[in-house]
């Protein structure tokens, strides 16, 4: 026997004694589950005859409610520790199957012996020997493991930096209690394990990284420092990855104070959201708040007008069918020009110009326009617009209360008494019974009876009145948006395009569209008007795919979330929007005054094998930077078809042989939903297909046919990009990069007559070329 072999029998009989003593760990923690589960069941039964309900007296009131409190107290006390029992037990469960994933020997400075250190998805503490058997990845001292070389080391403990030497370095892997790979390595992490890795099938689900965090990565998981973290990175150079893993660091450092619902994370559509949603339970973690733009603008807006998606603007442009005068729009719309034009307008309109809705009841005014407007400009100017609004708001209520008791004396609210329900008729009766207002058992007194009802009667129907005031809906907010297009806007220095903009956007207004590009600025000024919806409770915001954010947007965000830190991720040679933030994140700095705002720049990327990355960099005019993971495959295939039939025939040819080579998810990329759909139904005879047009729509396993604009942020085995002859236009660079990167091992590109320019312009020696 060698004496590595000798090695991983020891090894393997370390783990064999963690698990055991996992396994005791959890038997002991089931039966403890068991009796709080028992505990919880008790009290809630129990839970009115242990407490004496006495309400003779005010006293008497006082104790009683003193002891339904220590009873509640009680219950969410064993509540909140069997949660928590019960969390610990599925982690363990966990670490049964793989205890952990590397070691460390590390010797600190001034100790005779090294420290070893096992590093695993959580930790576990033994009672007897009062031993950690397993250190959290998260643990100070296991940043040793990602950061250091052998040699000098050092890591940041609570107390202070612990300087020292780094002996071993161990990696594993460990499937059902049993090591079926060991490694020893010099390099940070080295690229043994993660060859291994990165070979695997894609799956539906996104893993977590944490055996093979790169140093770099690290140093975005961990940090810190900055309340503002912008990460640029090369497509598959593991941003989404180190998001996440930074969102499990952030919740076990701060475990005290930051729960998972203090920290929300920007997607860009609903089925990434769904493709990212495994990683933090995997890691025994709680999922954070997932959401994308979109929705928060379909909450604020979907009322009150049809509001267009970005993938509905995103179709209409690549269709062709939108000209430059749109495009110009968008640019602008999502500029700072734009954003500080708006907030130099609410300086105006705090003097003069906001323009209000006449408030009506029963199609007659009750409130006027004018009367409003004025009310509003008596108030202090000093004032913030919000705060004067709010006051505005309170005062038209006022009003209203008024109008509201003139109108119980009309005629429609004797007719609407005279129609109530007997049903409402005696709910009234018995609460007011219950108030205490009268003695007998019926409305004996007539006058008072009318009284009642009437008020009812006309409370109910000024209810919407009163709720659509406290929505500010007093605001003609669509006027005041429109008076920005009446003005002449610096940024926009060519008038005919400005004045073909103004003009499309009033007829978009008037017909109760609101384009997508329009939506954000709207709502901002919406905002800026009658004050944000601000959540303060949020210590975290994460944007990922922040190319495609506008500034506008990251504005937005910033106002929503007043005390978040951000951490921005994107990639600017991924920008497939008309308004993404094409030229620099460094804008951002100035645009949100965050503390110590921090840019890092990742360029390696792991989701391609080499080939397929050297053949994607070349689409870009400056893929220089990108440095793959040396992991080998074939060259990427540009095939070219006489016509749209061989193209079909081709490319169930080529997915069956992918399939035959147990390729498990298998992407045919269109440029847009109408060609996914048109494809579609020409494959659907040939092969099992499925089609994922619809941001809704979950990842699945198996062959599918998807729109560009979907596929971003997402991986597959293999890709085929249909029909590449389409991305014609410079514009459509960034995206036919986009939709290349998604592959990671296989990818042909397919196309009809000439391909397009981006790859006309790449060194033949990048790919194979099929005639
Ligand atoms: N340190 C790592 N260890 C193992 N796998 C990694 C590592 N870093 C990244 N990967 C893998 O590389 C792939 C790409 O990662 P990820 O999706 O996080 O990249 P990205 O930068 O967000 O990509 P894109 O911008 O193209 O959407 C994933 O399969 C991920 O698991």
């Amino acid at each position: 026997m060698t004496t590595w072999n000798r090695e991983q029998e020891r090894e393997q009989k370390r783990v064999d004694e963690v698990v055991q003593n996992l396994s005791q760990a959890t038997d002991h923690l089931q039966s403890h589950l068991g009796g709080k589960k028992a505990d919880v069941v008790q009290i809630r039964k129990d839970f009115w005859s242990d407490v004496t309900v006495n309400l003779d007296d005010p006293d008497d009131a006082i104790e009683t409610a003193a002891s339904i409190k220590q009873q509640a107290e009680l219950l969410s006390e064993i509540e909140r520790s069997h949660t928590s029992a019960e969390a610990q037990f599925k982690t363990y469960e966990k670490l049964k199957n793989s205890p952990y994933f590397g070691r460390i020997d590390f010797k600190e400075e001034g100790e005779s012996e090294p420290e070893k250190v096992y590093l695993g998805i959580a930790s576990f503490y033994d009672e007897e020997t009062l031993t950690f058997l397993v250190h959290d990845w998260r643990a100070p001292i296991s940043s040793l493991y990602y950061d250091h070389s052998l040699g000098e080391a050092q890591y940041r403990a609570p107390g202070g930096v612990i300087q020292g030497d780094l002996d071993l370095k161990r990696q594993f892997i460990i499937k059902n209690a049993k090591i079926e790979g060991m490694f020893d390595t010099g390099e940070a992490i080295g690229d043994e394990l993660l060859q291994q890795v990165l070979g695997k099938q894609a799956n539906t689900q996104m893993k977590s990284i944490v055996a093979t965090i790169q140093k770099e990565q690290n140093a975005i998981i961990r940090n810190t420092s900055s309340d503002l973290l912008i990460v640029q990175g090369a497509a598959g150079c593991g941003k989404t990855s180190a998001a996440l893993q930074r969102v499990a660091y952030l919740l076990y450092r701060d475990r005290e104070t930051l729960q998972s619902q203090h920290v929300v994370l920007f997607s860009p559509n609903n089925m990434f959201n769904s493709y990212v949603a495994n990683v933090l339970p995997e890691l025994g973690e709680e999922n954070m708040e997932q959401t994308t733009f979109q929705a928060y603008i379909n909450h604020h807006l979907a009322d009150q007008f049809l509001v267009e998606t970005p993938f509905e603007q995103m179709e209409e442009l690549l269709s062709g069918s939108s000209d430059s005068v749109r495009l110009e729009g968008i640019r602008f719309k999502a500029s700072v020009d734009f954003l500080k034009a708006i907030q130099k307008y609410v300086d105006q309109l705090s003097v003069s110009g906001l323009m209000f809705n006449d408030i009506k009841f029963r199609e007659k005014t009750v409130i006027s326009a004018k009367q409003i407007r004025e009310f509003f400009y008596t108030l202090d100017k000093n004032e913030t617009v919000p705060y004067r609004m709010k006051n505005t708001a309170h005062w038209i209520l006022e009003e209203l209360k008024k109008a509201e008791r003139r109108e119980r004396k009309k005629p429609w609210v004797e007719k609407e008494i005279q129609l109530l329900d007997q049903h409402v008729y005696t709910k009234l009766y018995e609460q007011l019974q219950k108030r205490n207002k009268y003695r007998d058992d019926s409305f004996n007194d007539l006058a008072s009876e009318q009284k009642v009802l009437s008020a009812y009667i006309t409370r109910l129907a000024f209810k919407p009145v009163r709720e659509a005031i406290e929505n500010f809906d007093f605001l003609d907010m669509k006027g005041i948006y429109a008076k920005l297009f009446q003005m002449n806007q610096k940024g926009m220095t060519d008038y005919r395009t400005w004045n073909e903009v103004c003009k499309n956007t009033l007829y978009n207004l008037k017909q109760n569209f609101l384009s997508n590009e329009d939506a954000t600025p709207f709502l901002y000024l919406k905002e800026l008007v009658i004050g944000f919806q601000s959540n303060a409770a949020v210590r975290h915001v994460f944007i990922d795919e922040a190319q495609d954010f506008s500034p506008f947007q990251f504005a937005f965000i910033q106002r929503i979330f007043p005390r978040a830190n951000l951490t921005i991720l994107g990639d600017l040679n991924q920008s497939i929007y008309a308004h993404s933030s094409d030229n620099s994140f460094g804008m951002l700095e100035s645009l949100l005054d965050k503390k110590n705002p921090e840019i890092i720049t990742l360029t390696r990327s792991y989701r391609s094998t080499k080939e397929i990355v050297e053949f994607t960099k070349s689409i870009l005019q400056d893929g220089g930077e990108i440095i793959p993971f040396n992991r080998s495959g074939e060259k990427p295939a540009v095939v070219k078809l006489n016509d749209d039939a061989c193209l079909i025939e081709e490319l169930e040819s080529t997915v069956q042989k992918w399939k035959n080579d147990n390729h498990d998810t298998i992407a045919i990329i269109c440029r847009t939903a109408k060609e996914s759909y048109a494809v579609y139904e020409k494959m659907k005879t040939r092969l099992d297909v499925k089609l994922m047009a619809n941001e809704n729509t979950a990842f699945q396993k198996g062959t599918i046919i998807i729109p560009s604009y979907l596929a971003k942020g997402i991986e597959f085995d293999a890709v085929a990009i249909y029909n590449a002859s389409a991305y014609q236009n410079e514009r459509e660079r960034k995206l036919f990069y986009t939709v290349c990167t998604r592959a990671m091992h296989e990818l042909s590109v397919f196309y009809i007559g000439e391909p397009c320019p981006f790859i006309k312009e790449a060194s033949k020696e990048l790919y194979e070329e099929v005639k």
